[in-house]
């Protein structure tokens, strides 16, 4: 293969869950995409659309039906056992008992890396999410925009190639989720991570992604990709008319017009 190395390759996959009661729900039909290293890729589409089936078909948290799905060359099943990416899932899952700084470090203490070096790493990442005086609180003293903001930082300690990221920042007001939208662009400047995206929010979408994939109601198929090629994704952008054209583009295309549109897809 030439050109851009291919962080995720998904290949006519088919998802079916049987049900049991015996029945079946075909969740996705002859999905296909690949995900380059370093691309942000967003999902969007209706609710039940298989988003969340697909992320964690990518995970090797449900198996597949038909079709192939390859993460940087690698069955799903090898690069989870060999944690090639992060995940940040909506609950951000940290541990009460660890301080954030702990939580931080724990898929490195896991892996063996000394405590000197864990410590380096977290120092870090605390910066970059600006909580450096908050290292020793404990996860219930923070904000949900606090919590989500250490459950991104530990995804990336290991400065995974790729981060599967299901709805992150859903139950975020809408400034805190702007301001963790802005970090999470400066993060994956800093590491180049691919990252492959869940939201129901079509600005959202617009705003972080290389390109946003269009899903159609289950069974989910990709009806559209848009590409979306900004100069920088910073403050000013949110204002400028190439991501209002970017939201509207989207938008058309989930509803087949610029008004009204399926459940489950915010226009804000
Ligand atoms: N374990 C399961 N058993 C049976 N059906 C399932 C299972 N998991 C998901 N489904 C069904 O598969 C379809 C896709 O679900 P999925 O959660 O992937 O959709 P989604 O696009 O992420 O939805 P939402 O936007 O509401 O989060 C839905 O109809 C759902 O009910």
């Amino acid at each position: 293969m030439t050109g851009t190395p291919v962080a995720v390759r998904i290949d006519g996959v088919d998802k079916v869950f049987r049900t049991r009661k015996g029945g079946e729900v075909h969740a996705l039909s002859d999905v296909s995409l690949d995900v380059a290293a370093g691309e942000f890729v967003s999902l969007i589409g209706p609710s039940g659309c298989g988003k969340s089936t697909l992320m964690r078909l990518v995970a090797d948290l449900d198996p597949l039906t038909s079709g192939e799905i390859t993460v940087f060359g690698k069955s799903v099943e090898q690069a989870r056992k060999d944690q090639d990416y992060g995940i940040a899932f909506q609950q951000a899952g940290l541990l009460p008992w660890r301080s954030v700084r702990a939580n931080i470090e724990l898929p490195l203490e896991i892996h063996g890396v000394d405590a000197r070096d864990r410590r380096d790493r977290s120092d870090e990442l605390l910066a970059l999410i600006g909580l450096e005086d908050f290292a020793d609180h404990h996860p219930d003293q923070l904000s949900g925009g606090m919590k989500q903001r250490v459950a991104i930082a530990r995804a990336m300690a290991e400065r995974p190639r790729l981060l599967l990221m299901d709805e992150p920042f859903g139950a975020l007001d809408e400034m805190t989720r702007e301001h963790m939208q802005n970090e999470l662009v400066a993060l994956c400047q800093e590491t180049g991570a691919a990252v492959i995206f869940v939201t129901h929010s079509i600005p959202e979408a617009v705003f972080l992604s290389d390109r946003v994939v269009v899903m159609s109601p289950r069974p989910g198929r990709i009806t559209d990709i848009v590409p979306l090629d900004f100069k920088a994704r910073d403050e000013d952008l949110r204002e400028d008319t190439a991501f209002y054209e970017g939201v509207t583009a989207v938008r058309t295309l989930l509803h087949g017009s610029e008004q009204g549109g399926p459940r489950g897809v915010e226009n804000r």
